[in-house]
């Protein structure tokens, strides 16, 4: 049975972090239209925050794909559960994440993405594990660098519990 073993950031820390983020974003997409594409599931509970301080003309979508199934470890194969309802040819996106690890599910969607030839592609992640990186990204909004550990809540899981926590936790047997 995993638990939570201790909280890594606060619900206080992370609301500060995603305000400021979100202002940051309005001021660099001023005058814009913008669509912000969440990832789901992970970070259904972070756009839901942060798009409701962007002050700008947003528009919101979701795609769906999953690698980790019910293990803490990546199966390495991004399956698509869901794809995107608009099209996004020359539209500003900004894919929206939980947390980038491996860098395998985003390196995958944000080539995906590309191809599909939005005017531009920016990467927001509310958590970055820097150390566990397999890929080369480039992410324009990072809240948080964490380290080399399991962590759950504010939207992410393990094996589909802890979504509902409304901190970081780190999990432990
Ligand atoms: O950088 P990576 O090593 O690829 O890991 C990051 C991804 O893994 C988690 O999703 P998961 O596949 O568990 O699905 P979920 O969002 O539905 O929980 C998380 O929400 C990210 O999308
Ligand atoms: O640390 C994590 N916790 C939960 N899901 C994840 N998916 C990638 N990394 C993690
Ligand atoms: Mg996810």
């Amino acid at each position: 049975m995993y638990k939570v073993t201790d909280i890594l950031i606060s619900k206080e820390d992370i609301d500060k972090k995603v305000y400021e983020i979100a202002k940051k974003i309005e001021s660099d997409y001023k005058g814009e239209e913008l669509l912000l594409i969440g990832v789901l599931k992970g970070a259904f509970v972070f756009i839901s925050d942060l798009i409701r301080h962007i002050d700008l003309d947003v528009s919101l979508d979701f795609m769906a794909v999953s690698s980790y199934g019910m293990a803490t470890k990546t199966s390495g194969t991004v399956k698509i559960l869901k794809d995107l309802d608009v099209d996004i040819e020359n539209k500003n996106i900004l894919i929206v994440e939980d947390i980038i690890d491996t860098g395998l599910t985003l390196k995958y969607l944000s080539d995906n993405l590309k191809s599909r030839n939005p005017k531009s592609m920016k990467i927001c992640t509310l958590l970055d594990k820097p150390e566990r990186r397999e890929c080369h990204l480039d992410i324009d909004y990072v809240g948080f660098e964490i380290p080399d550990k399991f962590i759950v809540g504010y939207g992410i899981d393990c094996g589909e519990k802890f979504r509902n926590l409304p901190y970081i936790g780190v999990v432990g047997e």
